[in-house]
């Protein structure tokens, strides 16, 4: 089960979880509600696989996708990378992503203005509607591969242009294994 939850205003590790105090979690109902973001959940032995996706991608028109990997071996311009996507913004676009390895958090900005924090796990997909405000941070794993679906393929600019580079999960995965 995807977890969402409200965050704390705190300025700490944008890595960590933020969790207010008493935590305070929402469901996938509320949080469509309130932000209109919407979660699939896919296969996660074999996400690709998992005919949901097949009949998503023909029902609503995603016909280009990609790939990204976001960690310190794999995407060029790391760290600035990095931290264009935790900037708040918005797209006219919906961003519409498929974890396929790693995990991280999607924020997003409920009606009053308030965050909501939204872990992304292998298998999950989620859909942020276009004109919202949202950010996207790896959490302290450090690691994410994703797809990323499109309606045609999109207009290229400095914040998506796709940087994939399939030999670096070779890179990350002989770091887990020595430990970092
Ligand atoms: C897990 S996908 C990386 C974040 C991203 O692609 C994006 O556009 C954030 O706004
Ligand atoms: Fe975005």
């Amino acid at each position: 089960m995807v977890r969402a939850w409200y965050m704390d205003s705190s300025e700490e590790d944008q890595r960590l979880e933020h969790h207010r105090d008493p935590p305070h979690f929402i469901d996938l109902d509320e949080l469509f509600r309130t932000t209109g973001v919407e979660y699939f959940k896919l296969n996660p032995d074999d996400p690709v696989q998992d005919e949901k996706l097949e009949k998503i991608k023909l029902d609503r028109n995603y016909t280009y996708e990609d790939q990204i990997i976001c960690s310190k071996e794999c995407l060029p311009n790391y760290d600035e990378k990095l931290r264009s996507f935790f900037t708040e913004h918005l797209h006219t676009d919906e961003e519409i992503r498929l974890v396929l390895e790693g995990s991280g958090y999607f924020d997003v900005r409920d009606g009053k203005d308030e965050w909501i924090r939204i872990e992304v796990v292998r298998g999950d997909m989620i859909v942020i509607p276009s004109g919202i405000y949202h950010r996207f941070t790896l959490d302290s794993k450090n690691f994410i591969k994703a797809k990323r679906f499109f309606i045609g393929e999109p207009v290229w600019t400095p914040h998506n242009r796709p940087a994939d580079n399939m030999e670096c999960r070779e890179l990350y995965l002989q770091k887990l294994i020595k430990g970092f």
